[in-house]
């Protein structure tokens, strides 16, 4: 069975009403079969006649590339023999190789120029190496070490990898979507710049985060990388070191606001819906915060989308959380939760919160009663006298006197749940941690500011203040911690990794277009029951790294079954067996045929004369 088309792409107009898919698998198809397809797709030959592909095509292709993994047989067959090495080998040595190769480098950026370099020349080696060693790579590919790539963007860009849509292509995006050379796009994640982890506004440098997220979808949730397309919208920046900076690569202008730029995410919306239909998935990333709830509101429900920062981070905070719960034997809704930051990735972990209270029989205004939120100017309290609270800080705002620190605020509320999301690096001081472990038996403290730096405190000081009582977890990884008894903490990493693959497999396998709250709530418990005693007797919360792609699977698993349960599913008829399904979808990282295979004389299906 070829796999389906995305449903009603590159028509004329777009259309957001539900459109029925047929079984969009590629089970039926052999891999040597996929693979010619795809050169037929980018060019570079008949896709009917794999002979006609030129070899030296294959090496240059990062999606058919094997290197010095060509047998001899394809060398000879594609006309590339001489130019490799004699030596022919297995993906498992290349995959050796890799790991010597990067442990070379010291610093962290030369190994993501290193790993780039390597998606950019073999995409299966990749995949497989970083699939192989999550808990190695992911540092380098994604937070922390992406937003240094981000910041120094000008200096490690390399080769197209994603679209920059220029707030000057308004009226056009359709056209620069149609250059893109693949034509089966599942998944976008786009980003403005705006707010690029707490490193503030970085414009077109922000490219590095829908690279880094998108890697992740193909490593962590086998998401096929051709579905995949990076895309940074240019609408300028404001940060004015960048516009300084002879090596910045974006517009050298101020950010387009107001009218102009809602025309300009409008157009785009739609040109992708034309481009690859209705249910390709657009994941909203660091969009600054006015306009992530903004365009959030907007789309929901009409396009496939979903705000990464606010919902993905939502999930994984909860399902934190509800794991914590077995540790301090209470309900959530027992839980008073203070919030340090009270912007997307807070206010999204808080309406989560209080659906998940709900869940447990709490009334929406107890829940709401337990949550307290403090941003830039204080705790957020009704008729604040500098007033501007925006309609998601008012659900939360306390009928109570304005309390301006942090510290005073724990004083206050004497909250079991710490959250950290403003990115101020540090605002857990040890003070105020000693004040949750005296509070606690079992504090909760979750630094969830990206990168390292900006994280509300380290391990080592959530630990260390709390006499080792606190069950920590951060968005950036830290370091495994040893306790003054010898043993071993492992505080988990409380980052939305562990949410947004597995929930965009569930939503591109199963054709979902509105994406609701209540595929949030799913996704969260379902990781939350991923985590096995031995995972929170280490200190961790969530399950470890290298278990993360089996977590993809099985959320995404909770997610097919949703879709279809509540009519969401577009893609029909239903799977027998949901997990086989999703399988049977996903990137095989290993090497595929690159000819067909040649039949030597006695073929096992072919009668032999000497058999009759
Ligand atoms: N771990 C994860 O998965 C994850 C996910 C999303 C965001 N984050 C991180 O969370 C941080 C914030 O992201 P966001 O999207 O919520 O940003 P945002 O800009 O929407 O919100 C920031 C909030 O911090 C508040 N703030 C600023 N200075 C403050 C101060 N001195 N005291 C108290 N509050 C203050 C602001 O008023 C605002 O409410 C970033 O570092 C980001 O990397 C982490
Ligand atoms: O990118 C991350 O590491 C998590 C999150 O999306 C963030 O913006 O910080
Ligand atoms: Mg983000």
């Amino acid at each position: 069975m070829s796999p389906a088309p995305p449903a009603q792409r590159d028509k004329t107009s777009a259309t957001h009403g539900a459109v029925k898919q047929s079984y969009a698998t590629s089970v039926g198809k052999c891999t040597y079969e996929m693979e010619r397809d795809r050169i037929g797709i980018w060019g570079c030959g008949d896709s009917t006649s794999a002979n006609k592909i030129s070899g030296l095509d294959r090496l240059r292709h990062p999606g058919l590339n094997k290197g010095m993994a060509f047998t001899i047989e394809e060398r000879q067959t594609l006309g590339i023999h001489g130019l490799l090495p004699a030596r022919v080998k297995s993906q498992e040595e290349q995959v050796q190789m890799c790991k010597l190769s990067i442990e070379r480098y010291e610093d962290p950026l030369n190994k993501y120029i290193y790993l780039m370099g390597l998606l950019d020349r073999n995409e299966h080696l990749f995949y497989r190496f970083v699939g192989e060693n999550v808990a190695d790579m992911m540092p380098i590919v994604y937070t922390p070490t992406v937003g240094l790539a981000c910041q120094k963007y000008g200096l490690v860009y390399r080769r197209p990898r994603g679209l920059f849509i220029t707030i000057h292509d308004k009226g056009h995006i359709y056209d620069i979507l149609k250059n893109w050379p693949e034509t089966d796009v599942r998944a976008i994640v786009v980003t403005d710049g705006e707010r690029i982890l707490g490193l503030g506004d970085l414009g077109a440098c922000g490219m590095g985060i829908p690279v880094g997220k998108l890697s992740l979808y193909t490593a962590l949730a086998g998401i096929k990388p051709h579905q995949c397309l990076p895309i940074t919208l240019d609408v300028g920046t404001n940060n004015q070191t960048m516009l300084d900076d002879p090596l910045y690569i974006g517009l050298r202008q101020r950010r387009v606001r107001g009218p102009q730029y809602d025309e300009f995410i409008d157009e785009f919306m739609d040109a992708v819906v034309r481009r690859y239909g209705q249910n390709c998935l657009i994941q909203f990333e660091d969009f600054g915060n006015a306009n992530a709830f903004r365009l959030l509101e907007k789309y929901r429900g009409k396009y496939c989308t979903f705000n990464d920062d606010i919902q993905g981070t939502a999930a994984v905070a909860v399902a934190g959380l509800l794991a914590s719960l077995r540790i301090t034997g209470k309900k959530l809704c027992e839980n008073t939760i203070v919030f340090q930051g009270a912007g997307e990735a807070s206010l999204g972990i808080a309406s989560l919160c209080v659906m998940a209270m709900i869940a447990e029989g709490c009334s929406d205004e107890k829940a709401r009663s337990r949550i307290w939120m403090v941003d830039s100017k204080g705790l957020i309290v009704k008729n604040r006298p500098e007033g501007g609270l925006n309609e998601h800080k008012e659900r939360f705002a306390k009928d109570h006197a304005p309390v301006r620190t942090l510290e005073e605020v724990v004083d206050v509320a004497k909250p079991s749940v710490l959250i950290g999301a403003a990115a101020i690096g540090g605002a857990f001081t040890p003070s105020i941690l000693r004040k949750m472990g005296a509070i606690n038996d079992r504090p909760v403290i979750f630094a969830l500011s990206n990168p390292t730096s900006k994280a509300e405190c380290t391990a080592i000081d959530a630990y260390s203040n709390t006499d080792e009582r606190a069950i920590f977890a951060s968005g950036s990884p830290f370091p495994e911690y040893r306790t003054k008894s010898g043993r071993i903490l492992r505080p988990g990493q409380g980052n939305n990794s562990y949410i947004f693959p597995g929930l965009a497999l569930g939503i591109i396998c199963a054709g979902i277009i509105d994406i609701s709250e209540d595929f949030m709530l799913l996704a969260a418990e379902a990781l939350a029951e991923i985590v096995c005693q031995e995972d929170l007797d280490q200190g961790s919360l969530y399950p470890p790294l290298k278990d993360i792609q089996d977590c993809s699977v099985k959320i995404a698993k909770k997610i097919v079954e949703h879709a279809y349960q509540t009519n969401k599913a577009s893609v029909f008829p239903q799977p027998e067996n949901t997990e086989e399904f999703i399988r049977a979808q996903m990137y095989d990282v290993r090497y595929a045929a690159a000819v067909p295979p040649v039949y030597t004389w006695p073929r096992d299906d072919v009668l032999r004369v000497d058999m009759i």
